[in-house]
C-alpha cells in the first residue's frame, strides 16, 4: 500500500485559535493552564484532520506557542544566559522571554533575532551559538506531545530540524567560531531525545534537513554521512527531509545517508525525486512531495499519477507520499471559505484539501484510476477550467507589457543631482527622523474595518473613523518633532492585502491566514490573473495626510516584487510577468501621487531579499528581473521627488549591488537587532545612496534608550558618511501598542538631536 504522511500541518487553527489563546495569555486575560488546554484542542483537531484523511501517522512536533526552531532550541538547552538562570526544565515564560522579550513573568531581555525560514514569509527564532556551547535535553513538552497523541489513539510520527540545519541556522555571538565544532557537542543530545522517543514507541522521526538544497561548504557537506551515522537508535526509523530546492550536487550525500528514509521535495527539486529513486537502495523509504505545500491551487492530479506511476512501479511500498514542505505555508481549509467567488474555489486546494489529494493519488496508485475516477474528473475539470478561464486574461495590460522600454526604468538624472533637488525642496536637518509607515493597528481600528466590511457602518462613517485615526497620527509626529511624516497606514488591513483588493486580477479569502511569526498571520491575497489598476488605491488618504501639515508627507506603497512575494501567485507564467505587471500598476499610483503634490514616496520592498533563489546559480536572473520591475514602478517622477524603500529581515551581503541598483534614493533597513552588523554591507562605496539603519527593534514591546540609539548611530556612521543617514525605526509600528511607540519615538528624535549636537566624525 502506498503511505501517506505530512511533514507538518498549519498550527494557527481554522479561526486563528493559537493567536487568541496565545495573545491572552500574553495580556494576562488567561492562565498558563487555560493555554495548555488551548494547546491540546489545537492538536486534537489537527491530528484529528491528518487521521480522518487517512495519513499513515499523525505529524508530533509541529505545533510551538510561538516558533518550532525556538522550541528546538529550547528542547537542547541552548537558552542564552541573558534570560537568566533556567531550572532543569526551560519553563514556558523563559520561551516567550527568548521569543520576544518579555513574558508575564521573569525580567525582560533582548530578544533572540528573528529572521525568514528560507525564502518564505514564516519567521523562525535563531539559535544563539556560542563557543565551547554545552547542550542538555532541557524540555518534556515533545515527550507530552507524543504520549497525548498516543493517548487520543493516533499513531505518531515526529518531526524536528536536524542537527546539521539547526546548527547551519545558528547565530554565532562572541568571538567568532566555525559553528560546525558545536556539532560532536550537539549529537548525543540529539541522540538522548531519539532514545526518548524510541522508548515512547515511536516508529518514525523526520529530521528536516532543507539546507541539502542549498550551495554548502565542502565541511558540512562532509559532515552529513557521519552526523546521521552518530543518530542510529535500535528500533527507530528515521526519515530525513529536504524541501525547497534542487539538491543537485548534494544528491549524492542524500542517497548515502545511512537512514531507512528520505523525503525530496517534488515540485521544486526539479528531477531529484526521478534521481533518487533510480539509486536509493532497499529497503530506503522515498518520500515524494507531490503536493505543493507553498502555493494553493490544486494539483494536477492526471500529471503527478503519469509521474508517480513509473517511481511507484520501481519503488512499490517504498513510496510515500506527502506535500512538497510542511503545509504551514498554506491556509487550514477551504471549506471555511463560503464566500470566495465559486469560480475561484473551484481552482484551490488548501491544507486539509491538499491532504485529501495525496488520499486520491495514493488510492489511485494501489487500486488503478478507476477507483478514484470521480475525483480525479472532478481534478481534471478544475485544472482545465482555469486554464481556460477569460478571467485569467487582459489583452491591454499584455500589450503595455511589451511596450516597456529601458526609458521607464531610468530616473532622468543620477541620484547626486536629484539629492541636490530633493535637499532644495525638502529641507531636512542632518539626521533626519522618520518612520517606515505603519502606527498602531488598534482593536478599535479593526473592530470598525470589520464593522465597515459586514455592512454595519457606511462608507462615508467608515472613511472619517481612518481620517480621524490619520489627524491623530499627524498631530503626535509635528507634537514629537518627526522630520518626514507617514499617514499611518490605518486604512490598511495588511500591506500586501490591502493592494491586492484593489486591484484587479486578485481575489480574497475570510479565513486564508498563514503563520508569519509568533502570534502574527497574514492572509495573502489571490494573484489569478492579469493585474491591472482600475483607479488609484492610496490618494485620497496620502492627500487628507499632506493637507494636514507643512511638513514633508511620505507617500506610502507596498512594490512589486513583494506583492508578489507575498501573494499565492498564478503558476501558469513567469513570475517575472506578473511582477512587471505589479510594476505598471504601481507605476500609475506613484505619477498620482506625486501629482497629489506628495514630494517623498517609500515603495517597501520587504520581501524583495526573502525571495532570492536559495541558489546562487539562479540568483542574478531573479535580480535582474526584481530590479527592473522595481524601476519601473519608480522612475516615473521628477528629479525632486524623492523615493525611499524599505527592507526588513535581510542579509544584504549578497544583495547589495542589487539593492544599489534599485537607485531608490533612500532605503530604509533594518539592523537593530543585528546591531548594525548588517551595515558591513552598506560601506560608503557599495551603496552610494542614502540610509536609515533602523535604530531599535519594533518586534519586541521594549522601549529603545536614547542612549542606546546614539551608540547604534555612531556605530553607523563609521560605515556611512553622516549626511547620508536618517533615523527610523526597524520596520512599521502597526503591531505595537502607543505607549510604547510614544516613549520609543520620542527618545528617538532625541537621539537624533544629540547626534546633530555632536556629529560623529567620519573615521576613514
Ligand atoms: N503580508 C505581510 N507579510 C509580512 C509583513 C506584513 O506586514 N504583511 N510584515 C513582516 C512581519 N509579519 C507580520 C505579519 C502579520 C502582522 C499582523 O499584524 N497581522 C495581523 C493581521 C492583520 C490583518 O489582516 N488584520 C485585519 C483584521 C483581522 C482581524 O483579526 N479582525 C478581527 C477584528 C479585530 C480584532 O479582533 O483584532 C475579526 O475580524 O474578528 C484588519 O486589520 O482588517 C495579526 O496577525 O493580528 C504583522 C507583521 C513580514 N511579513
Ligand atoms: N510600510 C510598512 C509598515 O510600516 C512596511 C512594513 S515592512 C514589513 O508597516
Ligand atoms: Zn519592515
Amino acid at each position: 500500500m502506498t503511505l501517506t504522511h505530512t511533514l507538518g500541518f498549519p498550527r494557527i487553527g481554522a479561526h486563528r485559535e493559537l493567536k487568541q489563546a496565545v495573545e491572552a495569555y500574553w495580556k494576562g486575560d488567561i492562565g498558563a493552564e487555560a493555554l495548555a488546554s488551548a494547546g491540546r484542542d489545537l492538536r486534537a483537531v489537527q491530528w484529528a484532520r491528518e487521521a480522518e484523511a487517512g495519513l499513515r501517522w499523525v505529524t508530533v512536533g509541529d505545533f510551538a506557542w510561538y516558533d518550532s526552531v525556538l522550541d528546538l532550541s529550547v528542547l537542547l538547552g541552548a537558552v542564552p544566559e541573558r534570560f537568566g538562570p533556567v531550572g532543569d526544565r526551560v519553563d514556558l515564560d523563559t520561551m516567550f522571554r527568548m521569543a520576544r522579550g518579555r513574558a508575564p513573568s521573569g525580567m525582560p531581555a533582548a530578544a533572540c533575532e528573528m529572521t525568514k525560514w528560507f525564502d518564505t514569509n514564516y519567521h523562525y527564532l535563531a539559535p544563539e551559538l556560542h563557543q565551547g556551547q554545552a547542550f542538555r535535553l532541557a524540555s518534556e513538552s515533545l515527550f507530552d506531545q507524543v504520549r497525548e497523541a498516543q493517548a487520543l489513539g493516533h499513531d505518531p510520527k515526529v518531526v524536528l530540524v536536524g542537527p546539521l540545519t539547526w546548527l547551519w541556522l545558528g547565530r554565532v555571538k562572541g568571538v567568532a567560531f566555525d559553528r560546525l565544532e558545536l556539532l560532536s557537542r550537539l549529537l548525543p543530545v540529539y541522540h538522548a531525545i531519539l532514545e526518548r522517543l524510541a522508548a515512547l514507541g515511536v516508529a518514525w522521526v523526520q529530521l528536516d534537513e532543507p539546507i541539502l538544497g542549498l550551495d554548502l561548504p565542502e565541511a558540512w557537506r562532509q559532515a552529513f554521512v557521519p552526523t546521521y551515522n552518530a543518530l542510529a537508535v535500535p528500533g527507530l526509523n528515521r526519515l530525513v527531509a529536504t524541501y525547497f530546492g534542487r539538491l543537485e550536487e548534494n544528491r549524492e550525500i542524500a542517497a548515502a545517508l545511512p537512514v531507512e528514509g528520505l523525503h525530496v521535495d517534488g515540485v521544486r527539486g526539479g528531477d531529484d525525486v526521478e534521481a533518487l529513486a533510480r539509486c536509493l537502495p532497499a529497503p530506503r523509504v522515498l518520500s515524494v512531495g507531490v503536493v505543493d505545500g507553498r502555493n494553493v491551487w490544486r494539483t494536477d492530479l492526471d500529471a503527478a499519477l503519469a509521474r508517480l506511476r513509473s517511481l511507484h512501479d520501481a519503488l512499490g511500498d517504498r513510496l510515500w507520499l506527502a506535500p512538497s514542505c510542511s503545509l504551514l505555508h498554506v491556509p487550514v481549509d477551504l471549506g471555511s471559505e463560503t464566500r470566495l467567488d465559486p469560480e475561484v474555489r473551484g481552482w484551490l486546494a488548501f491544507a486539509v484539501q491538499k491532504l485529501e489529494e495525496l488520499r486520491v493519488l495514493a488510492r489511485a496508485l494501489d487500486e488503478g484510476p478507476e477507483a478514484v475516477a470521480p475525483a480525479l474528473a472532478e481534478a481534471r475539470g478544475a485544472v482545465a477550467g482555469r486554464r481556460a478561464s477569460p478571467r485569467l486574461h487582459r489583452p491591454e495590460v499584455r500589450a503595455r507589457l511589451r511596450a516597456v522600454d529601458d526609458a521607464m526604468t531610468r530616473r532622468h538624472a543620477p541620484y547626486r543631482e536629484r539629492a541636490a533637488r530633493q535637499k532644495a525642496r525638502l529641507g531636512l536637518p542632518l539626521f533626519p527622523t522618520t518612520t517606515i509607515g505603519s502606527f498602531p493597528q488598534t482593536q478599535e481600528i479593526r473592530m470598525a474595518r470589520r464593522d465597515f466590511k459586514a455592512g454595519r457602518l457606511d462608507a462615508a462613517s467608515y472613511r472619517r473613523r481612518m481620517e480621524e485615526e490619520i489627524n491623530a497620527v499627524v498631530r503626535f509626529q509635528e507634537e514629537i518633532g518627526l522630520d518626514v511624516l507617514v499617514h499611518g497606514e490605518a486604512e490598511r488591513n495588511d500591506m500586501v492585502e490591502y493592494f491586492g483588493e484593489q486591484l484587479e486580477g486578485f481575489a480574497f479569502t475570510d479565513y486564508g491566514w498563514v503563520q508569519s511569526y509568533g502570534s502574527r498571520c497574514v492572509k495573502p491575497p489571490l494573484l489569478f490573473g492579469d493585474v491591472a489598476r482600475p483607479g488609484p488605491m492610496t490618494v485620497a488618504w496620502a492627500t487628507h495626510a499632506q493637507g494636514l501639515t507643512q511638513k514633508p508627507m511620505k507617500g506610502m506603497l507596498t512594490g512589486p516584487i513583494t506583492i508578489l512575494n507575498w501573494s499565492f501567485v498564478r503558476d501558469d507564467q513567469p513570475r517575472a510577468d506578473t511582477c512587471l505587471q505589479l510594476a505598471l500598476a504601481l507605476r500609475d499610483e506613484v505619477r498620482d501621487l506625486e501629482a497629489a503634490g506628495l514630494p517623498i514616496l517609500q515603495i517597501d520592498e520587504a520581501a524583495f531579499r526573502e525571495g532570492l533563489p536559495l541558489r546562487k546559480a539562479e540568483r542574478a536572473d531573479y535580480l535582474a528581473w526584481t530590479v527592473r520591475a522595481f524601476r519601473v514602478a519608480s522612475s516615473g517622477v521628477r528629479d525632486d521627488t524623492q523615493i525611499h524603500t524599505h527592507m526588513c529581515y535581510s542579509t544584504f551581503n549578497d544583495i547589495i549591488d542589487a539593492v544599489a541598483a534599485l537607485d531608490a534614493d533612500v532605503v530604509t533597513i533594518e539592523t537593530a537587532r543585528s546591531d548594525m552588523a548588517l551595515l558591513d554591507a552598506f560601506q560608503e562605496k557599495a551603496y552610494p545612496n542614502e540610509i536609515g539603519p533602523g535604530v531599535y527593534d519594533i518586534h519586541s514591546p521594549n522601549v529603545p534608550e536614547v542612549a542606546a540609539m546614539v551608540a547604534l548611530l555612531r556605530k553607523a556612521a563609521v560605515h556611512i558618511p553622516a549626511e547620508r543617514l536618517w533615523v527610523n525605526p526597524d520596520c512599521g509600528l502597526k503591531t505595537r501598542g502607543w505607549p510604547e511607540v510614544r516613549a520609543s519615538l520620542v527618545n528617538m528624535v532625541e537621539a537624533a538631536r544629540v547626534l546633530r549636537a555632536a556629529p560623529p566624525t567620519p573615521e576613514r
